[in-house]
């Protein structure tokens, strides 16, 4: 904790600069530097800055502007609490400094550890509550179907999760997701969550129950927060599919090559479950925003700028760290600069090509670990979109197969994790470890897929033939591995081969359209 003891003022909070440059220069750099939410720990900070204040109540959203050395600044949101000493518990990691309010003593903490403060979160839901500010800019709470609750005194607490947000449970039925990293624009996940449950009988999401948006006068609104039931569930399908493969393994070693039918039938219900989203999100009519439409001119320039301008800043990662790549990562890595000429050919192709599908909003970050598994079924959640595109492209439509394109490299994800990182397949050669993957990924790649499109029926509503399905098949998986480089390289450089294999897979089936 800073050795700082600030005299705060909420009234006059957002004018008071001594305030201001004390907590920018002193309090927040080392507080958020071991926050989870703040994404900017590996670059260099150049400026930060608090930029606005939101009053609710006896708390206060502040938000902060952090400007970097190079790239994009972010926008973050940071709940403030007063906790006069002695009166209430709070744990260490929520402390920012010692402070003084209207005399008395206390500490200025993030306000989520507060649970005062959740408790008002809480009661403003349940009563719709709007908090005007100075100007004509409002603080509003919204409530959807999902909440039912009779009573506004409930517990709450922060559940031990890994998240980029910060999570609050209320009376075990409520999970709200405060959003840290914000923006200029209603959060699609709000959006999208509110539009599913509002209009659609898809049951296989975590229902709306409410959210908390600042509305501006003159600015877009941005959202701080969303509320949604809470989903019982033991694990994601990320880590169900780690089990399953742990049987797989088992039998491999031992000579086997064993996949049990109740695997097939979990995949099989994932895709079922997708194209049940798939359908509810084309049948979404009324609202611009969730209107299908069809492959213009616009989109597929779009599409193509930026397939493009991604593989150029994949391209100059992997040679800035190419050194660093072990011996089979490197001959992957040449071998996908090698195939330049060949992907830019095959991306050319989404401008000039008869496209007649249609596109809709999508989940947009669709792999595995989005997945919670139920007792009996599996619900979808993070409907917050690609994490490294803007909040203006998440809402751009495009076709489904981005999502199903998303869940086959995370089932290729799964098995390669698997094979290539146990210690059980350490003296197995390379070669047939790859065969066996090649395998398992085959057949669950088919299953999964078959099981999608067979949903829909045929003639199929949102794809045009068997052409167009394959073709933007390849191109969103193409797309996908390329993008989960820069993942790779930047957190688990040690799993970057699993993207250079897909590439490489999907490099061959595009060999075979040429043909
Ligand atoms: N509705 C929910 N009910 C219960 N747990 C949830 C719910 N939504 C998310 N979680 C848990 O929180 C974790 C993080 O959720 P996610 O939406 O991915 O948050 P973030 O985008 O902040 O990382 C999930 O992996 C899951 O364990
Ligand atoms: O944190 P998010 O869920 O928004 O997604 C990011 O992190 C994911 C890693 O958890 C990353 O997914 C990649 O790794 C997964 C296995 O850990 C694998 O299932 C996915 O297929 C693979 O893309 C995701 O790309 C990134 O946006």
């Amino acid at each position: 904790m800073s050795e700082f003891v600030l005299a705060i003022e909420w009234q006059g909070f957002e004018k008071d600069k001594y305030v201001h440059t004390v907590l920018e220069d002193n309090i927040l750099p080392p507080y958020i530097a071991q926050c989870r939410w703040f994404a900017g720990k590996a670059r260099q900070i150049k400026l930060l800055k608090v930029k606005d204040t939101v009053h609710f109540g006896s708390f206060i959203f502040m938000t902060f502007e952090v400007k970097y050395d190079e790239g994009d600044s972010e926008l973050y949101l940071l709940p403030l609490s007063f906790v006069e000493e002695n009166t209430q518990e709070i744990a260490q990691k929520g402390v920012l400094c010692k402070a003084s309010m209207d005399e008395k003593i206390g500490l200025l903490v993030d306000a989520i550890y507060d649970e005062k403060f959740r408790a008002k979160l809480f009661t403003s839901v349940f009563h719709q509550s709007t908090f005007p500010q100075h100007n004509d800019d409002s603080l509003v709470f919204a409530k959807g179907k999902a909440f039912v609750e009779e009573t506004e005194e409930i517990d709450s607490i922060l559940p031990n999760i890994d998240s980029s947000n910060s999570a609050m449970i209320f009376g075990g039925k409520y999970f709200l997701k405060l959003y840290r990293k914000i923006f200029a624009e209603t959060n699609p996940e709000a959006e999208m969550v509110e539009f599913i449950t509002q209009n659609s009988d898809f049951r296989n999401i975590p229902r709306f129950a409410g959210s908390i948006s600042w509305k501006r006068e003159t600015a877009p609104e941005i959202t701080f927060g969303v509320m949604v039931e809470v989903i019982q569930s033991l694990k994601d399908d990320w880590s169900m599919t780690g089990d399953y493969l742990n049987d797989f393994l088992e039998a491999f070693v031992e000579g086997n090559f064993q996949i049990k039918e109740s695997v097939f039938d979990k995949v099989s219900l994932l895709a079922h479950r997708t194209a049940e989203m798939h359908k509810a999100l084309f049948a979404l009519r009324g609202a611009d925003s969730f209107n299908a439409e069809p492959f213009d001119r616009q989109y597929r320039r779009f599409l193509h700028e930026k397939f493009e301008n991604l593989l150029e800043r994949r391209y100059n990662l992997l040679t800035e760290n190419y050194l660093k790549l072990d011996g089979q990562a490197q001959a992957l890595a040449w071998k996908f600069m090698e195939s330049k000429d060949m992907i830019l050919e095959f991306i050319d192709q989404v401008l000039t090509r008869p496209l007649f599908s249609y596109r809709t909003r999508i989940h947009g970050d669709y792999h595995l670990g989005q997945v919670l598994a139920t007792e009996h079924d599996l619900v979808i959640i993070d409907f917050e979109g690609e994490p490294e595109s803007t909040i203006t492209e998440r809402k751009i439509k495009h076709s489904p197969l981005k999502d199903v394109a998303g869940m086959i490299r995370s089932y290729h994800y799964a098995v390669a994790a698997k094979l290539f990182n146990a210690t059980e397949t350490s003296t197995i050669e390379p070669k047939v470890l790859q065969r066996a993957a090649d395998r398992w990924y085959k057949l669950i790649k088919d299953t999964y897929l078959d099981e999608y499109l067979g949903v829909f029926g045929s003639p199929h509503p949102l794809f045009k033939d068997n052409n167009e399905i394959n073709y933007l098949l390849l191109f969103h998986l193409l797309e996908k591995a390329v993008y989960e480089i820069g993942y790779e390289v930047n957190y688990r450089p040690s799993w970057v081969k699993i993207p250079l294999i897909g590439i490489a897979e999907v490099l061959m089936e595009v060999e075979k359209l040429r043909r």
